[in-house]
């Protein structure tokens, strides 16, 4: 079961303080979309709207069609996985687990038993007494089983060891397989994870900065090396997010279309063009952008 989101002309504002700025964007069924922003960006103000946990301030947000908010049929399609705060949490994890399995309608308990060995999780222990990382995983745990068609998932991730984060990206990756849906996965890491990516989102102070596929992404990001004069000359014309020197040889970070004619172009200069990271993608879009 998977759905699509679309957020139409979304603005959210808390008082005055506009947190998301007229935000329009679709989320196409069964991808796996990156969520990705600076500290304070709104990512978090985006997905709990999409989680229906509050209303925008204007425009609407639609999963399959339908608006999400005060809507039972539709807000239970959506799980919303967060850092959650459990120091009252007295019960056990087998009981939170078994709470999720009643609420969530694609709940699958066979597969919660599986990852509750996978992450060897303690589901004896009253959560409250579970080291950061177990209650991850936890979080990870309902998230997954819940098998909803939209599972959002907002650095849900927070105090999991290494070994622990790999485990949840295959399983993400392996359950994606049979069970689609729709992911959206927030995350600083984005080094560690974008290789899970189908789609990238970036937000920026509020707004959309960028919305690709993760291909379109990588193909249009490039670094551009060769002598300081051919790089000038050869990306004037196009958008230059970065530039270092060491002295004759020049390399320019761009984003753009690189086609054919101007791969061969860059060839005959004896330029040298070069893959670009996602994260240094995202780190000099923002850069730029502020
Ligand atoms: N309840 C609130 N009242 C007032 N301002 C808020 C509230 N919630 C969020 N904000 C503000 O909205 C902006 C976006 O916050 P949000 O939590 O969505 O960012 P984020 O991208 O998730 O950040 P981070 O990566 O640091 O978690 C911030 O400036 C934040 O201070």
């Amino acid at each position: 079961m998977t759905a699509s989101v679309q957020l139409n002309h979304v603005t959210l504002k808390f008082k005055k303080f506009e947190a998301l700025k007229d935000v329009s964007l679709t989320l196409e069924a069964g991808k796996i979309h990156g969520l990705i922003g600076r500290n304070g960006a709104g990512k978090t103000s985006l997905l709990s709207l999409i989680a229906a946990f509050r209303q925008p301030t204007f425009g609407e947000i639609l999963i399959d069609g339908s608006p999400v908010f005060e809507n039972p049929e539709k807000m239970e399609q959506v799980a919303f996985v967060y850092d959650k705060d459990y120091k009252e949490e007295t019960e056990k994890a087998k009981k939170l687990i078994a709470l999720a399995s009643h609420y969530r309608p694609h709940f699958d308990m066979e597969y919660a038993e599986q990852l509750i060995e996978r992450f060897k999780l303690p589901v004896n222990k009253p959560v409250n007494k579970l080291s950061k990382g177990m209650q991850s995983a936890l979080n990870v745990i309902i998230g997954l089983a819940s098998r909803a068609p939209v599972t959002i998932f907002d650095e849900a991730y927070l105090g999991m060891d290494a070994p622990a984060r790999e485990i949840f990206y295959k399983e993400i990756l392996k359950d994606q397989e049979e069970h689609t849906r729709t992911f959206i996965l927030s995350t600083h890491l984005v080094s560690e994870m974008d290789y899970l990516f189908d789609h990238v989102v970036i937000i920026d102070q509020g707004k959309l900065l960028l919305n690709e596929p993760y291909e379109t992404v990588s193909s249009r990001g490039a670094s551009i090396t060769g002598s300081a004069e051919q790089v000038d000359a050869f990306t004037s014309d196009m958008k230059r997010l970065n530039e270092q020197q060491l002295g004759g040889t020049k390399s320019v970070m761009v984003y753009g279309d690189l086609d054919d004619a101007k791969r061969q172009e860059a060839h005959a200069l004896g330029l040298e063009i070069g893959p670009v990271s996602l994260q240094d993608l995202f780190i000099h879009l923002t850069e730029e952008a502020n």
